[in-house]
C-alpha cells in the first residue's frame, strides 16, 4: 500500500482552492479549485491557453498563485518543494532530455538526482524502450522520447503522477499501452493528475474531470457525473408508421426526433429515429417493448451514453448553467 493511500479518505493527495495565477496583470487561471483524491485518477482539460499548464506547475511549486491555496499531500509545494518533489513523478511538456546521453545513461543520470531508488531496466522494460538503451537520446522518434519522460516521472513508484499531455505524438498502440500503465499504477494506489487533449483518453482512465475555459472552470465532477449531464442516445432505422412513432414519444422520457432514413438497404418509408434521453435503461426498455409489440425490425441500433466530446462540445451551455446555479 502507498502511503498515499493512507491519507484519510476525505483529505486529497492535491487540494486547490480558489487559486488564481496571473502572468502580470493577465489573468490565465481565475479562482480554480479541484482535487485528487488518494488512488484516483483526475483529468484537468480544456482549450488550448485555458490554463492547464499554468495550474499543473503551479500544484508542483513552481509558481507561486496570485491568490488562493494548494496543498500537495497536505502540504504547500513551494515550501516544501523537496518533500512533495520526492514523492512526485512528473512528466512536463517540455522534456529536460540530454540529447548527447543514451536512453540508459539518462536515466542513471536521474537515478542520482532522485531521492527515490529504482532499476534501469526496470522502467525501460515497463515503458517499452528496453531495446532501445544504447542509442543516443538524440536519435529517438518523438514518440519515444515521450516514452522516456514517461519512464522518468515513473523512476522508484511515487505516490502522485502529474502528466501533462503524456500521449501527444504517440501512435495509437503506444497510447493505448501508456493507458494500461496508467491503470496498473492506479490499481496499485497511486493518484494520478493529467492534463490531455485526447477527450476519449480521459473518459477511459479518469475518476473526474475539470474542464477549464479561458482559466475558469467550465464542467467539473465525477466522470459519471459529467457524463449525466448531456443525455444519452439510442438510434434505430425502422419502417414504424407515424401512429406508432407518436405512441412511442408517449411511452419514452426522452425526446425523438425523427427523420427519412438514408440507409440505402432500407426500404422506403423508413426512419432514423434518435432518442435523447436522460434516462438510458429505462427509454431502452420502453422501446424494445414498444418494437416488440408492434413487431418492428429495429435495424442498426444503438444505445450509448454520451461521451465526453459531447460534453466538450457542450461546455458553453453547460457554463452558463452553472453560472446560473
Ligand atoms: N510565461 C507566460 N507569460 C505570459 N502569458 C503566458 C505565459 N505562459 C502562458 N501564458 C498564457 O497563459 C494562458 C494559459 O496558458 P497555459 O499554457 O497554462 O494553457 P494550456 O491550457 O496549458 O494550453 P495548451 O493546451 O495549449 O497547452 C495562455 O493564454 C498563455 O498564452
Amino acid at each position: 500500500m502507498s502511503l498515499s493511500q493512507q491519507l484519510p479518505e476525505r483529505v486529497p493527495v492535491v487540494a486547490v482552492e480558489a487559486v488564481s495565477c496571473s502572468y502580470r496583470d493577465f489573468v490565465a487561471v481565475e479562482t480554480v479549485s479541484l482535487s485528487v483524491r488518494a488512488g484516483r485518477i483526475h483529468a484537468l482539460l480544456g482549450t488550448n491557453g485555458a490554463g492547464k499548464t499554468t495550474l499543473l506547475e503551479t500544484i508542483q511549486g513552481l509558481r507561486r498563485p496570485a491568490s488562493g491555496s494548494i496543498k500537495v499531500f497536505g502540504r504547500d509545494p513551494r515550501r516544501h518543494r523537496a518533500e512533495v518533489a520526492g514523492r512526485t513523478g512528473t512528466m512536463l511538456q517540455e522534456s529536460g532530455l540530454v540529447d548527447e546521453m543514451t536512453v540508459a545513461d539518462q536515466l542513471s543520470l536521474w537515478r542520482g538526482v532522485s531521492v527515490r531508488e529504482d532499476s534501469v531496466n526496470r522502467v525501460l522494460e515497463l515503458v517499452g524502450l528496453d531495446h532501445r538503451r544504447r542509442v543516443p537520446v538524440s536519435v529517438l522518434s518523438g514518440g519515444e522520447r515521450r516514452r522516456l519522460d514517461f519512464a522518468m516521472a515513473l523512476w522508484g513508484d511515487p505516490e502522485l503522477v502529474v502528466l501533462d499531455e503524456p500521449t501527444t505524438g504517440l501512435d495509437p498502440q503506444s497510447r493505448r499501452t501508456m493507458w494500461s500503465i496508467i491503470r496498473d499504477l492506479n490499481t496499485r494506489g497511486t493518484s494520478v493528475l493529467l492534463t490531455t487533449h485526447y477527450l476519449e483518453e480521459a473518459q477511459h482512465l479518469a475518476d473526474s474531470v475539470t474542464i477549464l475555459d479561458k482559466g475558469r472552470i467550465a464542467v467539473e465532477g465525477t466522470m459519471s457525473d459529467v457524463l449525466a449531464a448531456i443525455p444519452a442516445r439510442i438510434t434505430f432505422i425502422s419502417a414504424a408508421s407515424s401512429a406508432e412513432l407518436a405512441e412511442l414519444r408517449s411511452l419514452v422520457v426522452g425526446d425523438v426526433a425523427q427523420t427519412p432514413s438514408v440507409d440505402t438497404s432500407a426500404s422506403a418509408d423508413t426512419w432514423s429515429v434518435t432518442v435523447q434521453t436522460p434516462r438510458l435503461q429505462d427509454d431502452v426498455a420502453a422501446v424494445m417493448d414498444w418494437a416488440r409489440a408492434h413487431a418492428l425490425r429495429l435495424a442498426q441500433l444503438r444505445c450509448a451514453p454520451a461521451s465526453l466530446e459531447e460534453v466538450f462540445f457542450e461546455m458553453p451551455a453547460l457554463a452558463a448553467g452553472r453560472a446560473d446555479s
